[in-house]
């Protein structure tokens, strides 16, 4: 089944291109490990999902100690990625400064 909102390989190289960190794994989930310098890592994964309610747009995070994992797709979109992925990670890499996240 093809979902009109998702992008095309083209389409995500191209978005790809304007996050450097991330990484699309099979096409289909873009994703981004951030090492944490000095904060605490929770506190950047409470931060994004405040962002996430905002957007109405989920990420599934993974927390280590000094390690928060990013991998984001669109359910919504049988599992492929869309404009939405790409946003959410951008509004992600925003505040990922004040967090010493890198
Ligand atoms: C009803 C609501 O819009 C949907 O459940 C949203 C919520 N957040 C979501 N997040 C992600 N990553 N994919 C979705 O398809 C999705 N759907």
């Amino acid at each position: 089944m093809a979902y009109a909102d998702a992008l095309s390989a083209e389409e995500i190289e191209e978005r790809l291109g304007q996050l450097p960190g991330w990484e699309v794994e099979e096409g289909r989930t873009l994703q981004r490990t951030y090492r944490l310098a000095h904060l605490p890592a929770a506190i950047f994964a409470v931060h994004i999902a405040g962002i996430q309610a905002e957007l109405n747009h989920h990420s599934d995070l993974t927390l280590g100690y000094d390690t928060l994992h990013v991998a984001i797709t669109t359910h919504a979109a049988g599992g492929r990625l869309t404009d939405k992925d790409f946003g959410l990670a951008a509004r992600i890499d925003a505040v990922a400064p004040g967090h010493g996240a890198q």
